[in-house]
Parts: C-alpha cells; sequence; structure tokens
C-alpha cells in the first residue's frame, strides 16, 4: 500500500467503537495509526490485528522497558502481529537494544522498524533535575539517540525541537520519529516540547505522532485533511 502521509494519528480511545469510526472514514494513504497502551490495555493484540488487516501500517507504541530477554520476546511478539514499527525505551540500555533488535534477525524485511524513546515529549528540564538527571532534555535526546544508533536501532522518538540537530549528528537515515506535535492554536495539554507539524517537518521529522489535536476535533477528518494538505510542498 502507498504510503504518502508522514502523519501518525495516535488512537488513544476509550473504546473501540470510537476509534473504528474514525479509522472507517480513513484509508492508509492518509496517515499511519498507532496504537498505545490505553487502547492495547483495553482491546488486546486483537484491535491490532484488525488495523493490519485493514492495510494500516501500525506503529506498537508499548515503549518496552524490561531486562534484555524479556524485551526481546515482547518485540518479537509485535513482529507476529505484523505491526510496521515498534519501540523501546533507550533507558533500558545497550544490551536490552541490542537483544531487541537481535530478536527481529529472523523476519528479514518483514521486520518493524525499531525505534527508541529518548526523552518524553511531555518531559522538561525540571522533570529531568527531579530524576537527577542535570543536562538539558536536548542534552539526554542526543546522548541516547547515539546510543540507540550504536545499539543498531532504525531510529528514535524525539520532539522535533531536537530534530536538526539529530539529523546533523546522526545522518539522515536515522529515523525521527515526533509526538508533541500542536497544529497552531490547539492546546498543548501534557506536552512540553512542542511544534507544529510544518515545523516539524522543516526542521527533520520524519513521521508527526498527532492525537487529541485529531481525535477530539469535531471534525477529525477535517483536521488531518488540513495538516497532509499544510505538508504537501
Ligand atoms: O515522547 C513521547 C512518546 C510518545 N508519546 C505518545 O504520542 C501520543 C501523543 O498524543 P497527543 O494527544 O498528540 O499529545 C500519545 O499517544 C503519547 O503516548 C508522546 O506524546 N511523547
Amino acid at each position: 500500500m502507498l504510503q504518502d502521509s508522514k502523519v501518525v494519528v495516535a488512537l488513544d480511545y476509550a473504546d473501540e467503537a470510537s476509534a473504528l469510526n474514525f479509522v472507517d472514514k480513513i484509508n492508509p494513504s492518509q496517515c499511519r495509526l498507532k496504537v498505545g497502551k490505553e487502547m492495547f490495555t483495553l482491546f488486546g493484540p486483537e484491535f491490532v490485528r484488525k488495523l493490519v488487516a485493514r492495510d494500516f501500517d501500525v506503529f506498537l507504541d508499548l515503549k518496552f522497558h524490561d531486562i534484555p530477554n524479556t524485551v526481546a520476546k515482547a518485540v518479537a511478539a509485535a513482529a507476529e502481529l505484523g505491526v510496521w514499527m515498534v519501540n523501546v525505551h533507550a533507558c533500558g540500555g545497550k544490551r536490552m537494544m541490542e537483544a531487541a533488535k537481535a530478536a527481529l534477525v529472523p523476519y528479514g524485511d518483514k521486520a518493524p522498524i525499531l525505534i527508541a524513546v529518548t526523552v518524553l515529549t511531555s518531559m522538561e528540564q525540571e522533570d529531568l533535575a527531579q530524576m537527577g538527571v542535570n543536562i538539558t532534555p536536548a542534552e539526554q535526546v542526543i546522548r541516547l539517540a547515539k546510543l540507540t544508533k550504536e545499539s543498531g536501532l532504525d531510529g528514535v522518538v524525539c520532539s522535533s525541537q531536537e530534530a536538526s540537530m539529530l539529523k546533523e549528528s546522526l545522518g539522515k537515515s536515522f529515523q525521527l520519529i515526533t509526538p508533541g506535535i500542536r497544529p497552531a492554536g490547539s492546546a498543548a495539554g501534557d506536552q512540553r516540547r512542542i511544534m507544529t507539524p510544518v515545523e516539524a517537518v522543516a526542521a527533520g521529522s520524519d513521521y508527526l505522532v498527532i492525537g487529541r489535536p485529531i481525535t477530539q476535533a469535531e471534525s477529525p477528518m477535517q483536521v488531518l485533511t488540513e495538516i497532509n494538505e499544510s505538508l504537501v510542498s
């Protein structure tokens, strides 16, 4: 299926019917779909299978963070679901990330893209300081992104505010998946390191993860269409 859009819609709905009502109105050329902790916990792998069966590229955003053996098994289970992308926390360390990557080798070119979360886009300097991390979010992001690349992964989750710096130091092919995207005028909510869709793409984001500005809009389809049109160069 031809995938044109850089938008990954975060399907953070509390009920399956609302999620499928939105999905039924779109096609895979308009966006990819992200299933996170809320919907996976509520509706499990069967919900993911339904989206994959509709030909959508699915990002399974469960942010695995555990011992290497457990994460490797979880990532392989994600590959069995046929998802397009899966992630772990870079804070799990190099051995954990290497184990996750190795677990995908048997899937060859059917393996999902494997990325690692650096610093959550909801976090700012004060949040890091409270955890004893006394550097800026950007410094922590580059540190974890370098470790992710050394571990053989395909890219990172970061904010678009770090995108140009990461592209410059880690190269064009290292994928940058950026939540914390807010079209002008939409509420930031709990997000802290944000950018508009147009700014994010200009900064070097490869994929834009967008949830509430689309899913909570009066007309989600209209917002998605407007964002896609704003990104056509
Ligand atoms: O650093 C991160 C990592 C993941 N997320 C996820 O992205 C979406 C964002 O949703 P919005 O409604 O657009 O804020 C959400 O599912 C998060 O779990 C993130 O925001 N930041």
